[in-house]
């Protein structure tokens, strides 16, 4: 799937939103979009999923079967849970919803009415239907936003699941929950502008380690000219601060217990 000089505006008078995208997606490829509220990452997932088109340029060579997760799922279908989701399961040719449905905990909401969902619940509607479809480009905005922690574990191992099938993902992310999986891309918008940051360090680089880099115990590894440094912060600044570093556009994760050792 490509994107070649993907230009998009809302209105005509209006300032670009995303300007001359430029990228190339392959089967079993994750990517990870970063970028300052307002950046254009929820455009671009819409360019992606085909539900919005390019002002100019193209995208070409998209699958047959996207799924797409939006921010926050409609709820304004008269329709309970099982009943929407029965109905989406016709739509997508007779899929089976049911185990998907039974593992992002879902099974007990069936008879709920999808006004009376929390942001949650109708996030995981929007979840389920979207993997029914065994979709060959998965769209996500915004995936760990108001998931329990069940569900938020849950996702990398589906996401994975997704891509050894050859699915291509796409995630926004503020949160860098699917930072530890292998060979993850790091996309992020900045001035309109889609970057592609080289990956974050591998347990490798840190073995790597080389205090006498430049002098700072911390700075770990160096490839080209770049460094990779390791910063320790407080727990519980730890999603704001990665927050913050990927906004300004350095593709930050949290080290696993095993490389932080
Ligand atoms: N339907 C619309 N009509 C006009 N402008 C819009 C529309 N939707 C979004 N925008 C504008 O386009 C820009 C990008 O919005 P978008 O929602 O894509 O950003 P985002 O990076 O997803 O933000 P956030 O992190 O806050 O969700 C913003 O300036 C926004 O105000």
């Amino acid at each position: 799937m490509w994107l070649t000089q993907v230009s998009f505006r809302y209105r005509r008078r209006d300032r670009y939103v995303i300007e001359a995208a430029e990228a190339r997606l392959a089967p079993g490829d994750v990517v990870e979009l970063t970028g300052a509220n307002g950046a254009g990452k929820s455009t671009l997932l819409r360019l992606l999923a085909g539900l919005t088109r390019p002002t100019s340029g193209a995208v070409t060579d998209r699958p047959a079967v996207v799924g797409y997760v939006p921010d926050r799922f409609p709820t304004g279908q008269p329709f309970t849970v099982a009943g929407y989701l029965r109905h989406m399961a016709r739509v997508r040719g007779g899929a089976r919803w049911e185990p998907w449905a039974e593992r992002v905990g879902l099974d007990a909401f069936s008879e709920v009415r999808l006004r009376e969902l929390s942001k949650g619940t109708a996030h995981k509607v929007g979840l389920v239907q979207a993997l029914m479809a065994e979709p060959g480009l998965l769209v996500l905005d915004e995936p760990f936003a108001g998931l329990d922690q069940d569900t938020r574990d849950a996702l990398p191992q589906i996401v994975t699941e997704v891509t050894e099938r050859g699915g291509i993902v796409v995630a926004s992310d503020h949160q860098g929950g699917l930072g530890t999986l292998d060979g993850v891309r790091l996309w992020s918008l900045r001035s309109a502008r889609l970057i592609e940051h080289p990956p974050s360090s591998s347990p490798a680089d840190s073995s790597a380690l080389d205090d006498s880099l430049d002098g700072s115990p911390g700075v770990f590894a160096a490839s080209g000219d770049a460094v990779a440094v390791e910063v320790r912060v407080p727990a519980r600044d730890l999603d704001g601060f990665l927050r913050r570093m990927r906004d300004d556009g350095y593709p930050a994760r949290a080290l696993t217990e095993e490389e932080a050792r």
